[in-house]
């Protein structure tokens, strides 16, 4: 068959085998929430992944809240070693932190929250022009809507979102920007800007952490087509939240995330790392702080020393809850493995190799099963006592 008859055929069946797999497209949960008694059992979790399942009586310490003006002035030779200290702790219990003197204003924290919060409160119509289904039917990762569904058990989240490629530049679609609110845009540009400066006071702390170069994460943030990703996720109230989840249960693929939280209404939870146990734990509320966790990305550069934290969203009974999420990824076609400046005898190699891109579709196809995809990544204890995890995997 030529190659062009080829394509709009397999066009085509794609085309028919989602009309004929309705599971495939969900409904908004915002919609599909108003004025509802009980979640469909397509939402309802398993009993061992309920909110009250495993979740934590008191945080064995608390998630630090690290001052990033005092650790740029320990860049500068200034001192503040107490708040790298902080940092390193605050990874190694938790893989995460409370952000503050970020240099963002709380007005314009603010600000990011109520264009975010006016989007999502638009008319279903209007949204759906960003919809993040081609022609109704097929997925694609940038747009508005659900998460994908990649079979017919899947447990859905209760959540919708909207996802957008913020930088660089060159990779913006435009036109999945929403026009409305009107100042949408203009504010989360500015947000883009100036998130980016706290990712790189972040990024260079993370490196010294390591005995590393301090621009070595820096400069791979800005090699080739280095993306950022923005999520903003809309959880609407539900009215049975015990047996829900907002969002399920991950780690995120980035090389770090910096997350605005609604301070209105909590729901973010976190595992502690290495933990074993699988208990939840609240992240507390403290207004106008930024949240940051590393990402699966470092965890395999730091061959380790960084641990990407498992953590998973809630839903509530009175308020709705919104949070805007910046991945900072590497170029996606660039090679992710452990630094071989962190990698020696004492420290075999313990993850092998991959790119963003791959690992993004592995990430996204074991969320949908609820599995993690560091798995597939990490080598074993087993493999790395007989001596093949020193090899590529
Ligand atoms: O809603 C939250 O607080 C967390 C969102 C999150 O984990 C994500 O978008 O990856
Ligand atoms: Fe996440």
């Amino acid at each position: 068959m030529p190659e062009a008859e080829d394509q709009q055929e397999r066009q085509l069946t794609t085309k028919l085998a989602s009309m004929a797999r309705p599971w495939k497209i969900p409904p908004i949960v915002q919609e599909l929430a108003a004025g509802l008694q009980e979640p469909p059992s397509r939402y309802v979790v398993r009993d061992q992944d309920r909110p009250a399942a495993a979740a934590a009586a008191a945080m064995p310490e608390p998630i630090p809240i690290v001052d990033l003006s005092r650790l740029s002035a320990a860049d500068d030779g200034g001192g503040a070693d107490g708040e790298v200290a902080k940092l390193r702790c605050a990874l190694q219990n938790w893989g995460l932190f409370l952000a503050v003197g970020h240099g963002i204003e709380p007005g314009f924290l603010a600000e990011m929250m109520q264009v975010t919060r006016g989007f999502f409160n638009l008319p279903t119509e209007e949204k759906q022009k960003y919809s993040n289904l081609v022609n109704g039917k097929e997925f694609r990762f940038e747009g508005y809507g659900n998460d994908v569904v990649l079979s017919e058990d899947q447990i859905l989240d209760w959540c919708d979102r909207l996802y957008l490629i913020v930088e660089p530049e060159s990779r913006v679609v435009g036109s999945l920007w929403p026009a409305r609110p009107p100042a949408f845009s203009a504010v989360l540009r500015e947000y883009t800007a100036r998130c980016r400066r706290i990712a790189d006071v972040v990024l260079s702390s993370l490196a010294r952490l390591l005995g590393l170069r301090e621009g070595r994460f820096v400069g791979m943030m800005n090699e080739g087509v280095a993306m950022t990703h923005a999520r903003f996720n809309y959880y609407p109230r539900c009215p049975r939240p015990d047996l829900v989840l907002g969002l399920k249960s991950h780690s995120d693929a980035s090389v770090i995330t910096v997350v605005l939280i609604d301070d209105t209404v909590g729901g973010l939870q976190v595992q502690k790392p290495n933990d074993g146990g699988g208990v939840w734990y609240d992240v507390p509320i403290v207004p106008s702080a930024l949240l940051v966790n590393v990402g699966d990305a470092i965890e395999i550069m730091s061959n380790g020393f960084f641990t990407s934290p498992v953590h998973r969203a809630v839903a509530n009974a009175e308020r709705d809850r919104v949070s805007l999420a910046m991945f900072y990824t590497l170029d996606p076609e660039k090679e992710i493995e452990p630094l071989p400046e962190l990698v020696d005898e004492k420290r075999p190699r313990r993850y092998g190799k991959t790119t963003t891109k791959d690992y993004l579709a592995v990430l996204f196809e074991r969320f949908a099963g609820g599995a993690r995809a560091m798995d597939t990544v990490k080598i074993s204890t087993a493999e790395l006592d007989s001596g093949s995890g020193s090899e590529d995997g």
